[in-house]
């Protein structure tokens, strides 16, 4: 068999990628589903919309490259997305919470007036922060009638995106998480590999809700033959951010990467020891993968591309975002505007839930190409703040930075973002490196790669840093002034 199929289940489409021996792309397709704004600061999917888009665009993919040449699924998700399903219907019981919305800030303002903080960081290496699954799948059994009976009788399920997918997939047979996306739920104790019986209690969430969490590269079942007409084995789960460290073959420590996707999310491989994080970065399991568990160092940032397609959907300033590089380029500067795109408060390092977005520096001669170009600016900034801690916590200086997503595709940016760093910027051929991850490592558990040794990574350009150093360090220390005037604003 010729090919891995890649499903990666991203915050705003399904995409589904076919790759083959050589880690080529060879097919692929998208299908964009609906985003639900119910209050302020909410974010919500339908599960059936995440399902059925992920399940429409597979198949045409199998169909067009031809289902029986298909060795393997591979499967990667938007993280710490959280479902729950009646287990007897299959149902979701509610829409899917979305990573990014913040209805649990005040569940997460009493964990850390109640002192968790510290016993939370140890176990699970994440910040106390709506973000993560654990306090959303509490609201769900609170909020929603009749949830937490049914949970205790056993008829509940929970599931991040890929749980959601497989149990789907496999016809309700496996009921499965990697560990990945299982160290993004706030539950999961990343170094015993384990649920945690003491946050559970802390949380009031039943323990027969939760998935079995697994290796990433491991056969956690078939597709249904209704599905493709094949039972196919699916063998690769990890969370998007994680697919995407190992798509872009970061295998070494200290290697870093990261996606500009909806937010962006740079990656350090920090090797087998988990790197405990004092200044807002969180530790996660990289993946699991030949008997043992490798660890990464994460900032996360909520809003990237998604600033874009705010510029697009509601300032309606550009019709599709590649504009956005032309629009850039035809101005010299932002023209001392600086925009911070706390939309939904700062992620990484600031985790601050109450900032929101500011323009700031208008002046009778701001036009639409300086905001736009600073909202380009402001996602390498973003970057910028997170490598910057990043190195001075491990002390490993990095060499360049590995970039991919639909934003790197941005040659404006990049080169803003090597300028900004003082570091080279390096993207690969293939920039859908998280379905490529995926896809590795699927095929690495099927043997249609014997080994890590058997994965490429090929270089499409490379964007060298070209301004001063002392120009450098004033625009940034100008982006810093605009954080602090966004910080601490909403009220909840
Ligand atoms: N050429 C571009 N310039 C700037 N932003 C872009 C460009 N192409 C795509 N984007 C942004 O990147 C995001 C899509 O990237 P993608 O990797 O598909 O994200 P996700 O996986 O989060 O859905 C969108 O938010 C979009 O606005
Ligand atoms: O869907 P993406 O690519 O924006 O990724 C979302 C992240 O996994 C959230 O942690």
């Amino acid at each position: 068999m010729e090919y891995i199929l890649a499903l990666d289940q991203g915050t705003t489409s399904s995409r589904a990628i076919v790759f083959n021996k050589n880690g080529e792309y060879v097919y692929g397709l998208n299908k964009e589903f609906k985003q639900i704004y119910p209050k302020p600061g909410w974010v919500e999917h339908d599960p059936m919309d995440i399902l059925n888009s992920q399940i429409e665009v597979a198949k045409k993919v199998a169909e067009h490259v031809g289902t029986q040449n298909i060795a393997a699924i591979g499967i990667t998700n938007q993280r710490e997305t959280t479902i729950l399903w009646d287990k007897r219907t299959g149902k979701p019981v509610y829409n899917a919470i979305v990573w990014q919305c913040r209805r649990t800030a005040s569940i997460c303002d009493r964990l850390k007036e109640q002192g968790y903080e510290q016993l939370i960081k140890e176990k699970t290496g994440l910040v106390v922060d709506a973000y993560f699954s654990g306090t959303k799948i509490k609201w769900i059994l609170d909020n929603v009638p009749g949830v937490r009976e049914e949970a205790e009788k056993g008829n509940i399920l929970f599931g991040t995106v890929d749980t959601w997918l497989i149990w789907n997939l496999t016809g309700g047979k496996a009921h499965v998480i990697d560990f990945t996306n299982a160290s993004r739920t706030m539950l999961f104790n990343i170094h015993k590999l384990q649920w945690d019986d003491e946050i559970l209690e802390i949380l009031s969430i039943p323990k027969n809700i939760l998935p079995t969490p697994l290796p990433s590269s491991y056969i956690y079942g078939k597709t249904e033959k209704s599905i493709f007409g094949y039972e196919i084995p699916i063998s690769g789960d990890a969370g998007d951010q994680q697919a995407s460290l190992f798509g872009q073959t970061c295998f070494e420590k200290g290697m870093v990467k990261n996606t500009y996707g909806t937010g962006c999310f740079i990656l350090m491989n920090t090797g087998e020891k988990p790197y405990l994080s004092s200044s807002g970065l969180l530790t996660t399991v990289a993946w699991g993968l030949e008997n043992k568990v490798e660890y990464a160092l994460e900032g996360s940032i909520f809003i990237a591309g998604a600033a874009v397609q705010w510029l697009r959907d509601n300032l309606r300033l550009i019709n599709h975002a590649a504009e956005t590089e032309e629009l850039a380029l035809s101005v010299p500067d932002a023209g001392e505007l600086y925009f911070v795109p706390a939309m939904v408060g700062l992620g990484a390092p600031y985790w601050d839930m109450y900032a929101r977005g500011l323009l700031i520096g208008i002046t009778r001669g701001t036009t639409k190409e300086h905001i736009v170009r600073a909202v380009l600016e402001s996602i390498a900034y973003q970057t910028r703040d997170v490598l910057e801690v990043m190195s001075k916590e491990t002390g490993i200086k990095m060499g360049t930075l590995r970039v991919d997503g639909g934003a790197s595709n941005n040659n404006f940016l990049m080169q803003f973002q090597a300028d900004i760093l003082g570091v080279p910027v390096e993207r690969p051929s293939v920039t859908e490196t998280t379905a490529l991850g995926a896809a590795y490592l699927a095929g690495l558990a099927v043997k249609f790669w014997e080994n890590k040794e058997e994965i490429n990574w090929n270089l499409d350009r490379r964007f060298e840093p070209v301004i001063s150093k002392e120009k450098r360090e004033k625009l940034y220390s100008k982006w810093k002034e605009a954080v602090k005037r966004s910080r601490n604003w909403s009220e909840g």
